[in-house]
């Protein structure tokens, strides 16, 4: 079996006005649909970023792919180093997010070709991963301070959420309509005052919920440690507080919540430094920038070994990704905490048939060939044809909520 052509489709999917410490979500998120046909007419399938630097990434790549034996993984990899010397000339510091460009795009083509090997041997790619050690995998709620609706636009059915209470509400909704046990919020957004206050009513309302909060490094160093100090007790984990290896390190040493991180530690070789200087006890994968699937199970063995926790970051995602996490999720002995997803925020999907449903906050690991999902294209079609006319082709959150406030500046940290 070898691979006959690749098919990059890049679709805009509707998104809600989340905010976060650098402004506030577009209309669309986007995202890169990935269809590897091989020459016996198997067709593997994957989700990856949809930045216009991760699809020229892509594009580049993509012609090195044809010809290759969709089990040769090594020689996968080989191929796309070759096709991108020094990132394809894209700028890996400033490509996606911070991620190695060969990493994404070797981990864009490697869950395809997992699920064509699936495929072929009639088996769910979790069992390519060693097999599940559990058939439930449990996500966390996402939650967001969002405005009413977009720029211009009237309110959503979620409404506007900038109070603790109106967060409380929110909580309610996740947890009643999907049952989510842990519960995250993206925080750096209101002054810290009122965020540490939902984070108290958020445990008033779910005493037995674990909670969690993100700000994207939205701190400045004293502003963490006062938080911190304030959510002794309450919280299971902190993630990034603030940006920088030696910042965390110092937070880390001022309070006993766990740090957790997706910016400092998204490398194999920051693993070391991390583990030095004591800046977080758990990190979280992602298979779209850790290297690919497998990288993502060698990162959990790392984990053990630094006696690590491990959870999972997401982005704005469409069903092939959530099925490449569940996937991973169920093949990792020691995930140790409910994954991230932001699936219910988009609240569409291109798969066939009905969107994945969360049932007491997991997701039942697929147990068809491959991934377990198929492309519907009549929806893919849609999302595509969207993309055409979304007239984004970067995620810009602080452009975006310069609409709203004009005055408004990207400050990292902020607060
Ligand atoms: O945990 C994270 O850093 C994220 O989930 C990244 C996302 O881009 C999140 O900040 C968002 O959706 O605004």
């Amino acid at each position: 079996m070898r691979i006959d052509y690749v098919k990059l489709t890049p679709v805009a999917i509707p998104d809600k006005p989340l905010l976060n410490c650098k402004g506030v979500h577009q209309p669309y998120a986007l995202r890169t649909v990935i269809e590897i046909f091989c020459d016996d007419g198997t067709v593997g399938i994957g989700e990856s970023y949809g930045s216009i630097k991760a699809l020229e990434g892509l594009r580049e790549a993509a012609p090195a792919l044809v010809g290759l034996d969709p089990f040769h993984l090594n020689e996968l990899k080989a191929r796309i180093l070759k096709a991108l010397p020094n990132g394809g000339g894209i700028n890996a510091k400033t490509a996606v997010a911070d991620h190695k460009v060969t990493d994404v795009v070797y981990s864009a083509f490697e869950v395809p070709c997992l699920d064509i090997q699936g495929k072929a041997v009639g088996r769910p790619v979790v069992d390519l991963l060693g097999g599940p050690l559990r058939q439930e995998v449990p996500f966390s709620a996402y939650l967001f301070f969002k405005f009413a609706g977009h720029f211009g636009e009237d309110a959503d059915d979620w409404g506007e959420v900038m109070s603790p209470d109106a967060m409380v509400g929110q909580a309610r909704r996740f947890v009643s309509e999907h049952g989510f046990v842990s519960l995250k919020l993206k925080g750096g957004v209101l002054e810290p005052d009122l965020e540490i206050e939902t984070m108290i009513k958020l445990r008033e309302a779910f005493p037995h919920h674990p909670l969690r909060i993100d700000p994207n490094g939205g701190w400045t160093v004293e502003t963490a440690i006062y938080i911190a100090r304030k959510l002794e007790g309450i919280l299971e984990y902190l993630e990034d507080p603030v940006i920088g290896m030696d910042a965390m390190a110092q937070v880390a040493a001022a309070t006993s919540i766990p740090l957790a991180t997706n910016m400092v530690v998204l490398e194999f070789d920051q693993i070391a430094e991390a583990v030095r200087k004591n800046a977080v006890k758990i990190v979280l994968s992602d298979h779209h920038y850790w290297g690919g699937m497998r990288a993502s199970t060698h990162l959990a063995k790392l984990c053990e070994t630094f006696d690590l926790g491990l959870s999972m970051h997401s982005n704005s995602h469409l069903g092939i990704t959530l099925a490449a996490m569940t996937h991973v999720a169920a093949a990792t002995p020691n995930l140790t905490y409910a994954c991230d997803t932001h699936y219910p925020w988009t609240g569409v999907d291109i798969i066939e048939g009905a969107p994945f449903r969360f049932e007491d906050g997991s997701l039942t690991v697929p147990d068809k060939p491959g991934l377990g999902v198929s492309i519907d294209q009549e929806k893919l079609g849609k999302f595509a044809a969207l993309y055409e006319v979304a007239g984004v082709s970067e995620r810009n959150d602080t452009a975006y909520m310069q609409q709203f406030d004009p005055t408004y500046e990207r400050r990292v940290p902020r607060w």
